[in-house]
């Protein structure tokens, strides 16, 4: 049990719990070498039980998933008794608090929050993955105020691509779609349309538009598709609404429809930026030039150092080092630190 903490203690400060969940915890932290908090998701092999695969799917998924609204995975320690997750700390917390706090938002600020939902999820798609799970407790907000998907558990990459139909009914009953709850074989993009239209309805109005404590009467709500428009939705959010929760997932909207669907587009004028800005494997040629002048080496051999570092570290912890280790501040830092930091190096690669 100790022995698992130790070897992320290593690496990493442990401070309080943010969050728990059914078979994990999620504790803040900070990266001891470049001072960056973090948010460190901790499961007890024990305790997953059958839940061990859903973490396994996760951890592949995150680990292939690079967006600027996909939480980022830095690095996994797995240890015999425990599987440790460092992924990005968002201060913001979920979504879900913020909308309760907020009672309901306003079309515009939606907008904001629902073009980034937008991005997240056709560059999952992109990628031939399915979210599965999509609700405002899998959306985190980070310090500026962007959203930051989460929880890839329940996610599905179909072999075939995500043109092939699923089987498995998961995720929450009141985001799922008809052809989901009623154990049809499904298109899992379609089927995160529709939770994309449940969430747009919840954060616009600020309650569920299909909900009953009864299980099997929510079911029916939802296989029949009927809900209540109130009074203060625009002629506008009445129509995408109504686009994206189609009973019908052939007459539902795709994701490539919404990217550059008129109320998507009110006040931008422009559609959705879904492309990663952090491609995986990206050199940024401007951090080569400057370590290059900072450590008086060529670019040549810079550069091979990158990639020499990025081969011991998940990409995003190198990011960190790297940006220390090319900051004039690196001069000030003391050599032990800085000794212990290749020690550190060589650790990994043993
Ligand atoms: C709640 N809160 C308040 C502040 Br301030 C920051 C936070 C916070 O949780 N920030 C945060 N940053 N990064 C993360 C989190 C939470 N978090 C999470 O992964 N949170 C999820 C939340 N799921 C939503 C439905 C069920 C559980 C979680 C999963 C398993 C156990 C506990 C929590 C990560 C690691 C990705």
């Amino acid at each position: 049990e100790q022995r698992g903490v130790d070897e992320l203690r290593k690496y990493y400060e442990v401070y309080e719990t943010i969050g728990s969940g059914g078979f994990a915890k999620v504790k803040l932290g900070r990266h001891i070498l470049t001072g960056e908090k973090v948010a460190i998701k901790i499961m007890n092999k024990k305790d997953l039980g059958e839940d061990l695969p859903r973490v396994k799917v996760e951890i592949e998924a995150m680990k292939n998933l690079s967006h600027q609204h996909v939480c980022r995975l830095y690095q996994v320690i797995e240890t015999s008794t425990h599987i440790f997750m460092v992924l990005e700390y968002c201060p913001g917390g979920e979504l879900f608090d913020y909308i309760v706090a907020k009672d309901r938002l306003s079309e515009e600020e939606t907008r904001v929050f629902f073009r980034q939902i937008a991005s997240a999820m056709a560059y999952v798609h992109s990628q031939g993955y399915a979210h599965r799970d999509l609700k405002p407790e899998n959306l985190l907000i980070d310090e500026n105020r962007n959203l930051k998907l989460i929880d890839f558990g329940l996610c599905a990459k179909p072999k075939g691509g995500l043109s092939y139909e699923l089987m498995t009914c998961c995720g929450s009953p009141a985001y799922a779609a008809p052809e989901l709850i009623q154990g049809k074989a499904y298109i899992g993009s379609e089927a995160d349309v529709w939770s994309m239209g449940v969430l747009l309805f919840a954060l616009l109005c600020g309650y569920l538009p299909f909900d009953d404590e009864n299980c099997m009467a929510l079911y029916r709500k939802i296989a029949r598709g009927r809900y209540d428009n109130p009074r203060w939705l625009s002629p506008g959010s009445v129509l995408l609404l109504n686009q994206m929760l189609q009973v019908d997932p052939k007459r539902r909207l795709s994701v490539r429809q919404l990217l550059d669907h008129p109320w998507v587009m009110k006040d931008y004028n422009s559609p959705v930026e879904w492309y990663s800005r952090q491609p995986l494997g990206h050199i940024d040629e401007d951090c080569i030039t400057e370590m290059a002048v900072n450590m008086k080496r060529s670019r040549e051999s810079t550069t091979a150092l990158v990639k020499e570092v990025c081969e011991i570290y998940t990409y995003h912890i190198s990011l960190f080092l790297l940006k220390r280790l090319a900051s004039p501040s690196e001069e000030k830092r003391s050599t032990a630190e800085r000794g212990r930091g290749t020690q550190h190096c060589r650790d990994r690669r043993a």
